[in-house]
């Protein structure tokens, strides 16, 4: 994770995980002290983005591939610590979706405040398209942002909204060139 201040009250943090800043757990960890560092540093507001063409592949499923039951665990603390500090945060909070946002990487940008996003890319919850479906934090921000119906559309067929689908169902506020 990297931090560039853009006055003494704004940061932009960017995600620095190459190719895809698949959330590892050290990913989430880095993520999470970022933000509380920030917020003990009296910035005002942070805008989330990567450093890369892919905003956030969602979950590392590598680091998931036959984990041990302690592993696991710690994955799903560090997942759970990082959605509650990035959507409880006292930190204006815009994601700059700059880049493929699906399952995590959407629930990422779900969190924060404010999400603009480029033209050309996708965003959503995809996780029914593998079998899974998404723990119920990730389904009440789908729901809290899209509205009920529309939610279990989306997440019942684990759609990838284009950027303009997303803009018109309000899962993004703006397209940013
Ligand atoms: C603790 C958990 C316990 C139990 C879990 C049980 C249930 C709960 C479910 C929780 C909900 C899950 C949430 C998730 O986030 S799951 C992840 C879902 N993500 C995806 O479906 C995205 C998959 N990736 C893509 O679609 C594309 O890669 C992407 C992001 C559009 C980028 O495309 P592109 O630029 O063309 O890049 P490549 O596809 O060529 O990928 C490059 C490289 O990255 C690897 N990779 C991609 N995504 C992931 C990923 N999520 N995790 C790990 N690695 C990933 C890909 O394999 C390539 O690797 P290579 O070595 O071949 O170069």
């Amino acid at each position: 994770v990297t931090v560039e201040m853009k006055s003494s009250k704004v940061a932009i943090v960017r995600m620095n995980r190459p190719p895809v800043n698949a959330l590892s757990k050290d990913l989430m960890h880095g993520l999470r002290r970022t933000i509380c560092d920030l917020e003990d540093n009296d910035v005002k507001g942070i805008v989330l983005t990567s450093s890369s063409k892919v905003f956030c592949a969602g979950l590392d499923l590598a680091e998931l591939l036959n984990p041990t039951q302690e592993f696991v665990s710690s994955f799903w603390k560090e997942l759970q610590g990082l959605w509650i500090t990035l959507y409880s945060s006292r930190l204006v909070t815009v994601a700059a979706v700059n880049g493929a946002a699906p399952a995590a990487g959407c629930m990422l940008a779900l969190s924060c405040d404010y999400r603009m996003m480029s033209s050309k890319n996708v965003i959503g919850m995809n996780e029914t398209k593998f079998g899974l479906f998404p723990p119920p934090w990730f389904v009440e921000l789908m729901a809290d942002t899209v509205g009920r119906r529309k939610a279990e559309m989306l997440l019942l067929q684990g759609t990838l909204l284009s950027t303009e689908d997303a803009l018109a169902c309000g899962m993004i506020d703006q397209i940013v060139e």
